[in-house]
């Protein structure tokens, strides 16, 4: 382990972590990976050496070893039970699989396939706002800052897919929780300051119930603790609603339905409590819409800047109307999206370079050794082909570097080109991810449980946007940041305060959508 090699640690107390977290997300780490391989040990906090990950073998010991050999690290679970509640992306070990257990049958691809009508009517309430505004100024077009609309969006989605519940949010600028969700990420988590780095490694050392009590008074956090307050109240109303629709025989095909069904189905001893069902929809309302509206809103910023895929990709949504006009229907299903394979190369483009969970937290509970593909040379200069750690040793499983494999995805895997997807130059040698053996959903027992979910909305955000507008780039998109705020959220350098800001010019498509 000690002839890992490193960076020199920058700061006696806070090792390399400025670097790592207060830059924008890669910089640091990108470097270290072209310097060092795949492999890298780099100081945290009060001294204590961790590994970088990107390695794909490695990787993939780590996320798929069986059991829970390794775990998600528990200032990762804290940062769940901060934004979730004690739900599924907090649980660990026999809770943990008896949870995932309970929440699994709302997430299969039948499931999925019914939602997409969903997303579509989110995405085009959206649309029909952005209309009546640009109607109001010139007629033509106007500046949208997109994560703020689409977080509204995705909210309404998750809403009434999960919980079969309307927000409203994309209509409603009053609602709280729609409020609080906004920027949330980015002014929660971005450029943390040192003393929360410090903390990050406190935390380790300390009780879990003593880190709990100082994040619940931590007036910093007040964003998330309202959060924790609307987003209970709001799911325990749905949950007494949802039992006495069952129980009545009305029951919804919503998640949230399925859930409470299965729950009382389930033998005693697999159910989940109440705090627990609140807690999974919070997780739900948290992962299942921050995620997609960084995802979606980075989606929107390639097109903005790459006018020729743009076009591209609206000549291909412009041919599957027609197919779907041709044999009488009127909306895309979930098999129109697969027939499309720029659309599929553009989601898989934008998941592997903006994997928006860039960072994977996990700690080695036994001894073990990781594989591994590239062999690295040590600082002894001894070829390490295999690395020793020791219980207790903290990983960043990157998912930005694996991403950016060039063995995998190409020489020019640090571009933004579609293109390769659809050249079927992309490798599968090794089988990572639950996606397009991408590390962004990560993998094993931890993997994302939205998946399928996600990659459906991503496809149907797109075909919405495209069919309705044309994206064109402003001045402030050249000052970009791929802020590193808990996931890849964009913001404005210099504006950063603003919190996250993506402004795109939105025009009216002089040749109207077909619906
Ligand atoms: C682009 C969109 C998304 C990305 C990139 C993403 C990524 C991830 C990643 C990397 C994890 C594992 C985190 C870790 O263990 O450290 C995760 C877990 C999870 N995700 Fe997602 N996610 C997305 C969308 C969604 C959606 C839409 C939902 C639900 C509707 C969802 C629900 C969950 C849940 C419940 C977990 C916890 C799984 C567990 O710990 O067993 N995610 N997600």
């Amino acid at each position: 382990f000690s002839d890992i090699p490193g960076p020199e640690p920058t700061n006696f107390l806070l090792g390399n972590l400025r670097e790592l977290l207060q830059q924008p997300a890669g910089v640091a780490e990108f470097e270290w990976q072209r310097i060092y391989g795949d492999v890298v040990r780099f100081r945290a906090s009060l001294g204590s050496d961790q590994l970088m990950v990107a390695d794909p073998k490695a990787l993939q010991h780590v996320l798929q070893s069986s059991g829970y050999r390794w775990r998600k690290s528990p200032v990762r679970r804290e940062i769940a039970r901060l934004t979730s509640g004690r739900g599924l992306a907090w649980a660990d070990g026999d809770v943990h699989t008896r949870q995932r257990k309970v929440m699994l049958p709302g997430f299969r691809a039948p499931e999925t396939k019914y939602f997409v009508p969903f997303f579509m009517s989110c995405a085009e309430a959206m649309c029909s706002k952005w209309k009546e505004t640009i109607s109001e100024s010139d007629g033509q077009s106007h500046v949208f800052s997109f994560p703020e609309y689409i977080s509204r969006a995705t909210l309404d989605a998750i809403g009434q897919t999960a919980f079969d519940y309307d927000f409203g949010a994309t209509g409603n600028h009053e609602n709280e929780l729609a409020n609080l969700y906004e920027s949330l990420l980015a002014n929660s988590f971005r450029a943390p300051p040192d003393i929360a780095l410090l903390m990050l490694d406190l935390f380790r050392k300390v009780p879990s119930g003593v880190m709990e009590f100082i994040n619940d008074h931590n007036p910093k956090m007040k964003a998330l603790h309202r959060v924790a307050v609307v987003g209970s109240e709001v799911a325990s109303g749905l949950i007494a609603q949802k039992t006495a629709d069952i129980k009545n025989g009305t029951p919804n095909n919503d998640i949230m339905t399925l859930l409470v069904q299965s729950n009382l189905s389930e033998n005693p001893k697999n159910r989940l409590t109440d705090e627990e069902l609140v807690a999974q929809m919070r997780t739900l309302m948290f992962g299942g819409h921050e995620t997609l509206t960084n995802t979606i809103s980075w989606a929107m910023y390639e097109l903005a800047i790459n006018p020729k895929l743009q076009a591209r990709l609206r000549d291909e949504i412009r041919e599957a109307e027609e197919r779907i006009a041709n044999r009488g229907e009127e909306e895309f299903t979930l098999q129109d999206f697969e027939e499309m394979p720029l659309l599929n190369a553009m989601g898989k483009e934008t998941l592997r370079v903006y994997p928006v969970a860039q960072h994977l937290y996990r700690t080695a509970y036994e001894d073990d050794v990781l594989p591994l593909t590239t062999p690295i040379v040590g600082k002894s200069g001894k070829v390490i082909t295999e690395v020793h750690v020791p219980k207790g040793t903290q990983v960043i499983g990157s998912a930005q570097g694996y991403n950016r494999n060039k063995e995998i995805f190409g020489e020019d895997s640090f571009e933004f080109n579609p293109d390769r997807w659809i050249e079927g130059r992309v490798k599968s040698e090794i089988s990572l991810g639950v996606y397009a053996n991408l590390a962004t959903f990560a993998s094993g027992i931890r993997s994302c449980l939205g998946w399928r979910f996600a990659v459906a909305e991503i496809h149907a955000f797109i075909v919405v946007l495209l069919r309705n507008f044309e994206l064109e780039r402003t001045p402030q998109l050249a000052r970009i940041r791929r802020e590193s705020a808990l996931g890849i959220v964009p913001t404005i350098e210099g504006e950063q305060d603003k919190g996250s800001l993506l402004p795109i010019k939105v025009h009216l498509l002089s040749r109207p959508a077909a619906y």
